[in-house]
């Protein structure tokens, strides 16, 4: 196994005292990151704005749409953040979790010179080398209103884990011949993250003036692609990815010419785009 995090390296390279982010706490194990921060919203052990809680391994990692995310200790990522973005109204939050699937990208641009090719399956799967699944992100929301309000953000990232670990269709930075310290890859993760967070609530949640909407349609591998979108309920979209709008929601133009607009849901790009 791999060396475990060092919370004093990983504080002392995001500087004094953890940079941008208020804490940063690594255990060896627990279920969930995002339980334990979801947990922490309110109440004695309140979590402040930006806390980072890393896990080594975690015995019930979430995924989206109630699935299940599997981690080897010491081979991959898991961690979440609590974010307390009172600059931004929570019907704008939607953009929390595209902001992690952007920090992801432009962490691994940064770490491997765009050796790895990086990009993003709408809305936040980091896609990695051919495109297939390098680490997911999910979002929970734990309060919406009062002083309590908070969203957590959850990041799985495949970092060390060898391809035979990993589910059909996922991979990782090492597989795709990436070999990096995971702390390195914490570190500039959480760099891109606070820095995305703080223009977003710069611009009060207006995700085109701070520039990110722009910035998200360049890494998107999702627009100009042929999908089907399993919405929630199970009803299933298909046609080509459009556009992705202000508010981070995906258009598909369906043969017909109708588009539709979705803020959720599980997407597979059919084919190439003919660009
Ligand atoms: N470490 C990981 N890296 C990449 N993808 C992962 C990882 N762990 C889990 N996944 C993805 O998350 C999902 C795992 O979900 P799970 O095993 O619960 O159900 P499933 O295989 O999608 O089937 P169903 O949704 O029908 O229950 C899969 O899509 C898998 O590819
Ligand atoms: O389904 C997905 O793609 C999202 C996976 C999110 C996994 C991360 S690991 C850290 C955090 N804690 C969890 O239980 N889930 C998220």
């Amino acid at each position: 196994m791999a060396a475990p995090l060092d919370e004093e390296s990983l504080r002392r390279a995001l500087g004094p005292p953890s940079g941008p982010w208020a804490v940063l706490d690594v255990v060896t194990s627990t279920g969930s990151t995002n339980a334990d921060l979801l947990a922490r919203v309110a109440g004695p052990d309140a979590a402040p704005d930006r806390t980072v809680l890393v896990a080594e391994h975690q015995d019930a990692g979430r995924g989206r749409r109630e699935r299940v995310w599997e981690d080897r200790a010491g081979e991959g990522l898991t961690f979440s953040v609590l974010l307390r973005p009172r600059e931004v109204a929570p019907e704008r939050w939607g953009w929390a979790p595209l902001l992690a699937g952007l920090a992801l990208v432009e962490a691994v641009g940064a770490l491997t010179g765009g050796a790895v090719p990086a990009a993003l399956k709408w809305p936040n799967d980091l896609l990695l080398g051919d495109g297939a699944k390098g680490a997911g992100v999910l979002a929970e929301v734990g309060a919406v209103t009062g002083d309590e309000r908070a969203l957590v953000v959850g990041i799985g990232l495949n970092v060390a884990t060898p391809l035979a670990d990993l589910p059909a269709g996922a991979t990782s930075l090492a597989a795709e011949g990436a070999e990096l310290e995971r702390g390195d890859v914490l570190v500039a993760v959480l760099r891109a993250l606070a820095d995305l967070d703080g223009r977003w609530r710069d611009a009060h949640g207006d995700a085109v003036a701070a520039g990110i909407v722009d910035d998200y349609r360049a890494h998107c591998a999702t627009l100009g692609r042929e999908v089907t979108v399993t919405l929630p309920g199970d009803r299933v979209l298909a046609g080509r990815a459009v556009d992705v709008d202000r508010d981070g929601r995906l258009a598909v133009r369906a043969p017909d010419g109708d588009t539709t607009v979705v803020s959720a849901g599980d997407v597979v790009h059919v084919r190439p785009a003919a660009r």
